[in-house]
């Protein structure tokens, strides 16, 4: 089963929620992998999710390790661009190595719903 890492700030979490029910279809095709809070809600949305540390706690440089080790198909991060957050470098770090291997990297419903689409369109999920 192909794995999409999902990822949320606190103040984006609401809008992954509604993420979550809006695209059932595709990501019950999918394992879920998650940072640690944002997997709670993934996991209460109904969802089997893997749940790794909290995002300030390594979390997004657990789930960067297994982008660099090609384990993940996608990551969804719902960034917030008005919060500040101790761990900006993890977050920075995960995004490089995103580009570094080339693996699809959504930071926004917007752009996360186009790249689920487009992945069950070419049979990726
Ligand atoms: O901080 C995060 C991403 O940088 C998210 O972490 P949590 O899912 O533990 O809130």
């Amino acid at each position: 089963m192909k794995k999409i890492a999902i990822i949320a700030h606190d103040g984006r979490k609401p809008e992954m929620v509604h993420f979550l029910k809006e695209n059932e279809e595709v990501l019950t095709k999918v394992a879920l992998i998650a940072t640690g809070t944002t997997g709670t809600h993934v996991a209460k949305a109904g969802y089997e999710v893997e749940a790794k540390l909290s995002g300030p706690m390594g979390g997004d440089a657990q789930i960067a390790a297994m982008a660099a080790e090609k384990q993940l198909c996608a990551v969804i991060f719902f960034r917030d661009p008005l919060g500040k957050h101790p761990h900006e470098p993890d977050v920075q770090m995960l995004m490089r190595i995103c580009d570094l291997y080339n693996i699809p990297l959504a930071t926004n419903p917007a752009s996360a719903g186009f790249m689920l689409k487009g992945m069950a369109a070419m049979g990726e999920v």
